[in-house]
């Protein structure tokens, strides 16, 4: 019968009026289990066209097939190591995710990032917002507004028009020193791996807020940042391989368990102090000041622009560097010849002040190699960094990458390929930069500085953690003696994008000088 209404079932909402012939209705259950089965099916068609675009690629089967593998991997925190052993096993250009490849060839490296590419940062950089509202230089994906950000801090990073980044850096190392001296003076053992970082952090925040923050003087964790961070970490670098999370986490019911302004301790914290800060410049009445911040709001830095900038300065400034110090000196102090070798050079180096000034460093030969060496070693920040492949993609010593690609490099694997480093490349010999003809020594150092990445993207506080390093191993070592104490297990490491590495215990005693 034409235009019969149907009778409804409570458990059917879903009804088809069939016109009268027959009704058939849908039950709930039904409804869901269409749905899966689309969704499923939707998963394994899409996960089969994108096996099938980069099956010329080798990597590990689940990293050809999901992104399972490079999940585990960067969760695990040895992504490191595993893109180092991908590369080793499936060659210069290994697949290790649905859409991403690692590279470790420095050449491939220099064409994604030099000046001109037509690579663009890919969704791996939406991890890298550290304030999740808002974009910051590093995780600024669109490349005139980019270039814009980067031209507005280009100055203040290269000191250009700062007064007092290194006299800063000096009083930071006097604190530091000052430290050191009372475990030494109470013969307590000191983890070095955690009061390095108290030391970059209280430097970045005098050079970024005009105060240290006071990890040093306090000898502490200074509104549990570092125990903060080292818990969200892992959350960033599972946002690089599956960016769509951070929508999830912006949305009104996950917000709550992101840093927030409101908090009283965490990143949370210092996002709350890089407001103030950013507010106090902007006062109508503020003073004319010459550092950093100053210098990117006279090039036309927001107010906004800076509260993340402030913030990019001490999540991109601190652990880079700290991590630099100590692994190099883990090394040095656990290779007796080298260190006794730069002992005897700063003995013989004409040093004016108290504190070694950057120009006199760059000129003790042995001092510098030691410093190549140890960021050689033990680059500190070995996250993939992927770039995405132009539209049109891209034809790579005869190969095509199709458009959209992410592709990632492998640091850890750039710095000890036996072609640039020689077969001793896993050894930590300073002595490879000095008795080596000009031109390899030349292509060590352009193939080292992709540490700092390159081109386009070259990282903007490179100069800040020079002179930091050219400072810092001098006084730490003609004022003190190092032992490590456990050195069959002398650290605890843990890669998420940049190193954390804890426990290093060391017994410190003071030197002649060091009285
Ligand atoms: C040894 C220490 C350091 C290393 C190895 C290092 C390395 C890097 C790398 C690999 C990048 C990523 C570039 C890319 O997207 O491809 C970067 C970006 C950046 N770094 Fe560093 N960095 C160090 C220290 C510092 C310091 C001390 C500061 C601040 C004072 C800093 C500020 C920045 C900024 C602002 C960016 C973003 C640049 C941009 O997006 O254009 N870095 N760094």
């Amino acid at each position: 019968m034409l235009g019969r209404t149907a009778q409804l079932r409570y458990d059917a909402p879903f009804l088809i009026d069939t016109g009268g012939y027959s009704s058939h209705s849908v039950s709930l259950a039904d409804a869901i289990l269409f749905a899966l089965t689309v969704v499923v099916a939707w998963f394994i068609s899409s996960s089969v066209c994108q096996y099938f675009r980069l099956r010329h690629f080798d990597g590990p089967l689940l990293a050809k097939v999901s992104n399972l593998w490079l999940f585990a991997s960067v969760n695990g925190g040895r992504s490191y190591l595993d893109f180092w052993q991908a590369t080793q096993k499936y060659g210069t250009i290994a697949r290790v995710g649905l859409n991403d490849l690692v590279t470790d060839d420095p050449a491939f490296v220099k064409h994604m990032c030099n000046v001109k590419t037509e690579y663009r940062r890919s969704s791996w950089y939406d991890g890298m917002r550290f304030n999740p509202t808002s974009n910051n230089c590093l995780s600024t994906r669109d490349e005139i507004a980019h270039s814009a950000l980067r031209s507005k801090m280009a100055a203040g990073y290269a000191g250009r028009d700062v007064d007092n980044i290194e006299p800063k850096i000096d009083n930071n190392i006097r604190e530091f020193m000052r430290l050191l001296a009372r475990y030494a003076d109470t013969r307590t053992f000191v983890d070095l791996g955690r009061k390095v970082q108290y030391f970059t952090l209280d430097v970045i925040s005098d050079i970024a807020y005009g105060a240290p923050f006071g990890f040093v003087e306090t000898d502490t964790d200074v509104y549990e940042y570092i125990k903060t961070t080292e818990k969200n970490l892992p959350m960033v670098m599972v946002v690089t391989v599956f960016p769509w999370l951070l929508t999830l986490l912006n949305s009104p019911i996950l917000k709550g368990l992101l840093p927030s302004t409101k908090d009283r301790l965490g990143f949370g914290r210092i996002m709350s102090i890089a407001k103030d800060v950013a507010a106090e410049r902007f006062k109508p009445d503020a003073k004319d000041e010459r550092d950093m911040l100053a210098s990117f709001i006279r090039h036309g830095l927001t107010q906004t622009e800076s509260e993340s900038e402030i913030l990019l300065q001490i999540a991109a400034g601190s652990d880079t560097t700290a991590s630099a110090i100590r692994s190099t000196m883990l090394q040095m102090c656990s290779n007796p010849g080298i260190l006794y070798k730069l002992r005897r050079e700063i003995a013989c180096a004409d040093i004016a002040g108290d504190i070694i000034s950057d120009s006199e460093a760059r000129k003790l030969p042995y001092l510098q190699a030691v410093i190549k060496e140890g960021l050689r070693i033990f680059p500190p920040i070995a996250g993939l960094m992927s770039k995405e492949v132009p539209p049109q993609g891209d034809i790579w010593k005869g190969v095509f990458i199709p458009g959209g690609t992410r592709v990632g490099y492998s640091i850890w694997a750039i710095t000890r390929r036996e072609d640039i480093w020689g077969a001793d490349a896993l050894e930590f010999r300073p002595e490879r930069w000095l008795h080596t003809l000009p031109e390899k020594v030349k292509e060590m150092e352009s193939t080292l500085d992709l540490i700092f990445s390159y081109g386009r993207w070259l990282c903007l506080g490179r100069t800040i953690a020079l002179i930091e390093l050219n400072k810092v191993f001098v006084e730490l070592i003609r004022r003190f003696d190092f032992t490590v104490c456990h050195p069959e297990k002398p650290w605890k490491v843990f890669n998420h994008g940049v190193f954390s590495q804890s426990q290093l215990w060391m017994h410190v005693t003071r030197t002649k000088e060091g009285d």
